[in-house]
């Protein structure tokens, strides 16, 4: 099957295992990870550093093998994928990363980065790639003249936004989004979470929200799954999970966000 029927998640994790092992060391980065994220939906992933996020996140996206466990995007299996068809996928999937500067490629314009994608899956004419770059760059943010600009020419939220617009090349369904505003400034972090959601109620897309930051899977999310040690120790609603949090983990990470941080964000819209 390659679509998603109406009553099957666009991401389903079914009980993820995986143990890495260096020398006499053993890490279980994935412990029984289970969660469905639904069309149009985030699904913030939520946890300290080392707690299994980019693992499950990498996993998902098909560059991680798990030991056992499956992981189905938009339908297919994707570890059951032979490399072409997960390349495939890729136009329906795609991610942004954490350091605005280091994945986006110093020797390229910010137009020729945005049309990367395009050419790597043959999607439009040339012609009209260049129109959907500069259609992506006017959604994000970016002025024309920056379009003509290389990454280090711009700033860590301006490269953030080329990321983003490279992301949504393709037409993707889903995005993985990993710590992708962390790096950046309090107002632009703000920027850039309301461009996401913006683009969500727009296009609807959907969501893997990744961040070690509880105050923004708060302004972002419909669901939160949190995790600690390779584990969800808690998976609930977001306003179920601030407003009645069960586990002592989850309880020790509200309690570390700063006072004065909206309680309604963007997914409230
Ligand atoms: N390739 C690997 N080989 C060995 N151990 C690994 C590997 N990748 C991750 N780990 C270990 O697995 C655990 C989970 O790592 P992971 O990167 O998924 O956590 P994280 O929650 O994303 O943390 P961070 O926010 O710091 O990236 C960590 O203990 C990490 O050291």
């Amino acid at each position: 099957m390659t679509t998603t029927s109406h009553s099957e998640p666009v991401i389903v994790a079914d009980d993820l295992q995986l143990t890495f092992t260096q020398g006499k060391r053993t890490t279980r980065a994935m412990d029984h990870v289970s969660f469905t994220v639904e069309r149009g939906t985030t699904l913030a992933l939520v946890g300290q550093s080392g707690s299994g996020k980019t693992t499950t996140a990498r996993t998902v996206l098909g560059l991680q093998r798990p030991d056992s466990g499956v992981v189905r995007v938009c339908g297919q299996d994707v570890h059951a994928l032979k490399r072409t068809e997960l390349q495939k996928l890729w136009r329906r999937i795609q991610v942004v990363l954490q350091d605005p500067f280091g994945q986006l490629n110093r020797r390229h314009t910010v137009q020729r980065i945005i049309e990367g994608p395009m050419v790597a899956h043959g999607y439009l004419d040339t012609a009209g790639r260049a129109r959907r770059a500069a259609e992506l760059g006017d959604a994000v943010g970016l002025t024309v003249a920056q379009l003509g600009r290389k990454p280090q020419e711009l700033s860590g939220g301006q490269c953030q936004r080329v990321a983003i617009a490279r992301a949504l090349a393709v037409n993707p369904e889903v995005v993985v989004l990993d710590e992708a505003v962390s790096a950046l400034d309090v107002s632009v972090r703000a920027q850039i979470l309301n461009l996401l959601s913006r683009l969500q109620r727009d296009i609807g897309l959907t969501y893997l929200f990744i961040t070690h930051d509880l105050a923004v899977a708060r302004y972002m999310s419909h669901n939160i799954a949190v995790m600690n040690a390779g584990r969800i120790v808690e998976y609930a609603p977001r306003e179920q999970l601030f407003a009645s949090p069960r586990d002592p983990y989850t309880r020790a990470l509200l309690a570390a966000i700063p006072q004065g941080i909206d309680r309604k964000g963007p997914a409230d819209v």
